[in-house]
């Protein structure tokens, strides 16, 4: 990779019997916003803990702008690191904040000043230079940690779930925020997060981490559409599951034979299943169509309404197979529609698209 800012070189990390990260491969673009996202406990912190120095690893290699850095202590990386909490010193005024790692640097008066102003213009903190950080509010302060993180102008910038503290609504504006800052800003973010909305929302590409390992890595449009395990399709958004046996695989499609109906999905990107196996797909509600007309589509399955979810703009409507007793499908639809669908057989259709094979 030409553009490459970070390697991580077969990294495994183990404290005591339990391995926190097993064998990590990867590469990280210069101006890439990459979001490692997992459950409590999947490694995550401690893959941005080693990034940042303040974790040795137990084998491989980080290389950070070409120079293995991996001996080397947190401050002579080219590494910052925003906090949860922000860690602002509560004692020191916005404009003071932002100087403080550049003071540590040895840099002059006047560069310090200046460096200071240019980005409390660019954050538009201007107006907050003399204040302290509890005259701020969060997303003020979360502007301030970071004008203060990108001071020494890193190469890669760490943010360990620096949205946590922030209210449902605020968060939504600062995420739409902070990932204008990096693309306006274009430098590496390396982001970790347990929540799936912040990771779809602002990444260029995620890592899902599970158990120390790495379940999948792809855009959030990947990830959210073409699921390749089910602890990716479950983690990440609403989802049905379809259980079904293979019916026949050729190239990219997969027959699955489901409840008496033969249905059209696409084979995992790492591998074909296995004819004749038992397999899970993954169909997104809003990705499952109901009409009371039959659908021009390769899966339809006639079926009946067995509950309504009011969700404002729309309404989530279970279906379930005309005479069947499995678990019922959901599909989200616009909540005129819902209200319409009536009592009697009404069809159930997706795209071949719109159906991932799992791999497990
Ligand atoms: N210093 C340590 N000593 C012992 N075990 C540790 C240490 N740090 C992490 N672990 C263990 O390593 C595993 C991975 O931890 P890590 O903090 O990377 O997970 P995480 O995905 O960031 O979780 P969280 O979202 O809860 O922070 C866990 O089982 C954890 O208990």
């Amino acid at each position: 990779m030409t553009d490459e800012i970070v390697k991580i070189d077969g990294v495994s990390k183990r404290f005591g019997d339990t391995v926190a990260l097993h064998r990590l491969d990867m590469s990280i673009r210069a101006g890439e916003f990459v979001t490692f996202l997992g459950p409590s406990g999947c490694g995550k912190s401690t893959t941005l803990r080693i990034l940042g120095g303040f974790e040795t690893p137990t084998t491989g290699r980080v290389i950070l702008n070409g120079r293995d850095v991996t001996a080397e202590p947190p401050n002579r990386r080219r590494v910052n690191m925003v906090f949860q909490d922000y860690a602002l010193f509560p004692h020191m005024t916005v404009r003071r904040n932002i100087a403080f790692g550049l003071e540590l640097k040895g840099l002059t008066r006047p560069q310090i000043a200046a460096r200071s102003d240019d980005l409390m213009g660019f954050l538009e903190l201007a107006p907050l230079a003399d204040r302290l950080p509890d005259q701020l509010s969060g997303g003020q302060r979360q502007r301030v940690a970071l004008a203060r993180a990108l001071a020494p102008d890193p190469d890669l910038l760490l943010l360990d779930e620096p949205l946590g503290a922030l209210d449902a609504k605020l968060r939504g504006q600062v995420q739409a925020e902070l990932k204008s800052i990096q693309r306006r800003t274009s430098k590496t973010f390396f982001f970790v997060t347990h929540d799936q909305d912040e990771a779809l929302t602002m990444s260029d590409r995620i890592v899902v981490m599970s158990k120390g390992r790495v379940e999948q890595v792809g855009t959030p449009e990947d990830l959210y559409f073409h699921p390749a395990s089910r602890f990716v399709a479950d983690f990440i958004g609403e989802t049905n599951l379809i259980v079904g046996r293979v019916a026949s695989v050729r190239g990219d499609e997969v027959a699955l034979d489901w409840n008496g109906q033969r249905l059209i999905g696409c084979a995992p990107r790492d591998g074909a299943p296995v004819e004749g196996g038992t397999v899970a797909a993954s169909v997104r509600l809003e990705k499952l169509m109901l009409s009371e007309t039959r659908p021009d589509l390769p899966n339809v399955v006639p079926v009946r309404i067995v509950s309504k979810v009011f969700k404002g703009s729309r309404t989530e409507v279970g279906v379930r197979v005309d005479g069947g007793d499995e678990t019922p499908l959901r599909a989200y639809v616009d909540t005129a529609l819902g209200h319409a669908l009536g009592d009697g057989q009404i069809w159930a259709g997706w795209s071949a698209d719109a159906m991932a094979v799992l791999r497990d």
